[in-house]
């Protein structure tokens, strides 16, 4: 059985109102989509801008709750689930955002940031989280030394750091990862991408990786959905959607891949100084 398996998906929104308040149309978000994932594995979500990527990885979450289709995690019928049952869940399925910025309060320093998921769903003591967090921004590569730091003080590769720490908290199975290198320098971008590559080898995750680049997706992906205008266009292993793409419109997304990160022998993206960046 699949960690996740989502079949018939769909979502619309309203788009817009006339000057009476009267709906004047809807956006077919997301049509009919249906997908597998397994535990520890990654599968990619692909398409350009408004294909309905983001939305998918919100509904598997609850963060928007879909029109129609079912969502089963673990056996679990998540869209059946209400209040306590689906708290219960929370915890193992989790999300990094694309802009680290806002998905981590400004008030909060980086440690309370990291803790807070410990607090408000396990009973820890402040001894034991203040040792977890220590242990799991350090995993994440960011010193004891920003503990007490506000993320306006941090860099926006280091607040990605502190938002992955925060998503590995709870020890979750599934990680919704939407676009968690888009906002980030390229200089950076190879480093988080790394380290939530080894996340995933050592914690057995398994990854919704939402992605409009298809040169990272060949990289950390096992396998890829393509989506076009809230469709899905077709799905399968990396290799096979790499070398022998069935949709036109898949072939015109691979034409387009932009200048890959370069990579080592072994396939892990080579980070400055390693190789230069030229903007
Ligand atoms: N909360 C919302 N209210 C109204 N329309 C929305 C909402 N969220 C998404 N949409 C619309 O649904 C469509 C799909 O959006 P979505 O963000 O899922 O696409 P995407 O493929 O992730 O695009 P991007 O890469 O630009 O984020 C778009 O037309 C978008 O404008």
């Amino acid at each position: 059985m699949a960690l996740l398996e989502v079949s018939g998906l769909s979502k619309s929104f309203s788009s817009g109102r006339n000057l009476l308040g009267r709906r004047t149309g809807w956006t077919h978000a997301v049509k009919d989509v249906s997908f597998d994932l397994g535990k520890g594995e990654c599968l990619a979500v692909v398409g350009e801008s408004g294909a309905g990527k983001s939305t998918v990885g919100r509904m598997v979450l609850r963060l928007v709750e879909a029109d129609a289709g079912t969502i089963t995690f673990d056996g679990v019928d998540v869209r059946g689930l209400g209040g306590t049952r689906l708290r219960a869940l929370r915890p193992r399925m989790q999300m990094i955002f694309q802009d680290p910025y806002s998905s981590l309060d400004p008030r909060m320093t980086v440690a309370d940031a990291v803790a807070e998921p410990l607090v408000v769903h396990t009973d820890r003591d402040r001894a034991t989280r203040t040792r977890d967090v220590a242990r799991l921004l350090d995993r994440v590569g960011i010193g004891s030394r920003y503990l007490a730091r506000y993320p306006a003080e941090l860099s926006g590769g280091q607040l990605q750091r502190v938002a992955i720490a925060r998503a590995l908290t709870l020890e979750p199975s599934l990680i919704v990862c939407d676009e968690p290198v888009a906002a980030l320098d390229v200089s950076v971008r190879a480093q988080v991408l790394n380290l939530l590559r080894d996340l995933q080898e050592e914690l057995g995750l398994a990854y919704l990786f939402v992605c409009h680049d298809l040169a990272l997706v060949e990289v950390i992906a096992d396998r890829v959905l393509v989506m076009a205008a809230g469709e899905m266009v077709e799905q399968g292993a990396v290799e096979e959607i790499f070398s022998s793409p069935r949709h036109d419109y898949t072939r015109r997304l691979l034409k387009a891949i932009p200048v890959p990160i370069p990579r080592d022998r072994h396939g892990k993206f080579l980070t400055p100084p390693d190789y230069v960046v030229t903007p």
